[in-house]
């Protein structure tokens, strides 16, 4: 079974070190997210495994077929792999349909117009099929740009920030459509992203990047479950680190746990005394943030609005603190 297998001991731009002891294996149908601050370095290592950068200490294999970088390729980037970039690389003066047409291959022009229909219709412009690319807004060049690197079906997909253009609105059916279709046909993905929400849904596995070196490489669901430290987790949307010794006084423990804002329950009668000092509306919740006893601040959920200066009990339950002390214990061996 065809693999991707990256390995980058280190790469800089000039004289500047940006990646370092990157070592990791994509299988063939399985869909990657790549997770950082920004500046961590994701962009850069898709350009890496694309071929656009030259690389001394690595290498990057599609099965057996290596990626030569452009210090071997005239024209960079591999017939088997698509790669989306942040900049859209379109063809403005030409209209949508033209646009896609052009990617597709000339063996099946018989099959054009049905593929041309198929793809306008996963990126929703089928209204849009005759438009001029440079009519369009930016969020509508994006969507223009990620059918015309699927008309191809590459074999391994790339994408950086594939949604950061477009609006709420369309973003959510969008990444279910093209995430959907991707799995459908066994397309290989690597999808670099600040938005848990384009991450936590889709991604059999989330990689994660910290001064352009590998903190974690999970399974998505474990790593949210299992956050190793503070940057992964915060990476996924609020949490606390929350000393032992708050939760339960009984324990001799001088640790911290990660505590999402969702596991923190409140009681009117036990548990952490809080003072509410904000409550935010976010929707379907409330995000408080309180001050305990001692002074640390934490977030955490409810239904309902609280007031300022209110005082609530927070619990976290013993599974919760019990599995975030094991992942602690692994981590620091
Ligand atoms: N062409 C370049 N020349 C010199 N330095 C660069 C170049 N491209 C990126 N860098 C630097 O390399 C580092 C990593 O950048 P990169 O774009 O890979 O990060 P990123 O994680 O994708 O960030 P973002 O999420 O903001 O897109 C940054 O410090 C950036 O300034």
């Amino acid at each position: 079974m065809a693999l991707l297998k990256v390995r980058v001991d280190s790469f800089g731009y000039e004289s500047r070190n940006i990646l370092q002891n990157i070592s990791f294996n994509v299988p063939r149908g399985q869909h990657l997210a790549i997770m950082g601050e920004s500046g961590s370095g994701k962009s850069t290592l898709l350009k890496i495994i694309y071929g656009l950068l030259h690389v001394e200490e690595g290498d990057i294999f599609w099965g057996n077929q290596e990626v030569l970088g452009p210090n071997y390729n005239l024209v960079p980037g591999e017939g088997y792999m698509k790669y989306l970039s942040q900049d859209f690389d379109l063809m403005p003066f030409t209209t949508v349909e033209e646009n896609i047409a052009q990617h597709l291959s000339v063996f099946e022009r018989e099959t054009h117009q049905r593929r041309i229909t198929e793809l306008l219709d996963l990126i929703e412009m089928k209204s849009f099929a005759k438009v001029k690319v440079k009519k369009l807004s930016g969020g509508q060049q994006q969507r223009v740009a990620l059918a015309r690197v699927l008309a191809q079906e590459p074999e391994v997909l790339l994408l950086d920030e594939p949604f950061g253009h477009i609006d709420n609105f369309k973003r959510n059916s969008l990444r279910r459509n093209l995430f959907h279709h991707l799995k459908e046909k066994g397309i290989t993905i690597i999808t670099a992203s600040h938005d848990p929400n384009d991450v936590l849904p889709f991604a059999d596995r989330t990689l994660i990047l910290k001064n352009g070196e590998i903190v974690a490489n999970e399974q998505t669901k474990d790593l949210f479950a299992n956050p190793p430290n503070y940057y992964t987790a915060s990476l996924f949307g609020e949490v606390n680190e929350v000393p032992i010794g708050l939760l339960k006084s009984y324990a001799a423990i001088e640790k911290s746990v990660l505590v999402y804002p969702h596991e923190l329950k409140t009681s009117d009668t036990s548990g952490v005394k809080t003072q509410v000092v904000r409550s935010y509306f976010n929707g379907g919740h409330y995000l408080n943030k309180g001050e305990a006893e001692g002074g640390t601040m934490l977030y955490f959920n409810t239904p309902n609005e609280l007031k300022v200066g209110d005082t609530v009990f927070l619990n976290v339950s013993l599974e919760t603190i019990n599995r975030r002390l094991q992942i602690g214990k692994k981590t620091n061996t």
